[in-house]
């Protein structure tokens, strides 16, 4: 929909601080991909890197290593800084980051307040609670997430602007995205879940898994610590009828329609694979139109 007013609330509780600077992998990834910058088979960092600074950094043994911070994408990092340090909430940061990039949606962060993802693993025995970009990047989320706990969320607010957009919205769309590190997380900003539900708009969600399995990522490992089974039906289940009101699933999960209707969620099989831009336009048509389907 060209001429939609679309606001994107994206998930904080994967930043982290490093070297000094605060690093927004999830808003820069919305900003960079729509905005044009986007490392595009990666799907995360900008195009055309080069890692001079991570090199210089690692030659004063300053790690850590394992998170691949770009030239282009530190500069991202230290306008963010400063301007956070100046006193600019993190929404009114992401607003002038986006001046530049002009990804053409509204981008807000859940919140302006510090949440941090924690993932507790076992340690030659030892429960052991690491940051979610160590346990995803580092790890490879090799080992089983026993917990994941969104550090702050509780004490956190919803950043100027989302609850609004919530309660104003014509139709609001849960992408395809971690239903419990990225969109959960969302949803444990007290007031959000709430807002969601209240809202008078249909909410549609985009299965993250296909045939049992997540498309990017590993959404499994920590859909397991929250007791989910990987299956779309079970995701759909997750969020329940109370929060969404349609479910999309890939046609190769055309048999979990009728479970998911059970549950009083509309849901459709269609083509879910982000394979090019028309393929992922027209899941986002199936899911207006599917939005259109359930508006009471
Ligand atoms: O798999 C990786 N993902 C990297 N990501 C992606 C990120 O770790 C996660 O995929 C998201 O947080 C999950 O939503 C980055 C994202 C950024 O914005 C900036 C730097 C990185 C660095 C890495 C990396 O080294 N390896």
């Amino acid at each position: 929909m060209p001429d939609a007013e679309i606001t994107v609330v994206g998930n904080t509780g994967d930043d982290i601080h490093l070297f000094g600077l605060k690093v927004c992998p999830d808003l820069d990834t919305v900003m960079y991909t729509l905005g044009g910058g986007i490392h595009e088979e990666q799907g995360w960092g900008r195009e055309g890197e080069t890692f001079a600074v991570k090199e210089e950094l690692a030659a004063y043994g300053v790690g850590p290593e394992w998170f691949g911070l770009g030239d282009r994408d530190f500069a991202t990092h230290i306008v963010r800084t400063q301007m956070l340090g100046a006193g600019y909430p993190l929404s009114a940061v992401t607003e002038a980051l986006c001046a530049r990039w002009k990804p053409g949606v509204r981008l807000l962060p859940m919140t302006d307040d510090r949440v941090e993802t924690h993932v507790a693993i076992d340690v030659d025995g030892e429960r052991r609670a690491v940051h979610f970009q160590e346990y995803w990047v580092k790890l490879r989320a090799s080992v089983d997430a026993l917990a994941v706990v969104p550090v702050g969320a509780e004490a956190a607010k919803p950043a100027p602007g989302v609850l609004d957009a919530i309660a104003g919205a014509d139709v609001i769309l849960f992408p395809p995205s971690n239903p419990v590190v990225s969109v959960g997380t969302i949803l444990a900003v007290p007031g959000i879940r709430e807002a969601v539900a209240a809202a008078p708009a249909p909410v549609v969600g985009l299965s993250p898994l296909v045939g049992g399995a997540p498309v990017r990522g590993m959404a499994d490992k920590v859909l397991a610590a929250v007791g989910v089974e990987s299956t779309a039906q079970a995701v759909a289940r997750h969020y329940g009828a109370d929060l969404i009101d349609g479910w999309l699933v890939d046609t190769v999960d055309a048999d979990a329609v009728a479970a998911v209707e059970e549950a009083g969620i509309a849901c459709r099989a269609v083509p879910l694979m982000m394979t090019d831009e028309d393929a992922t336009a027209a899941m986002a048509r199936a899911a207006l139109a599917l939005a259109e389907e359930v508006r009471a």
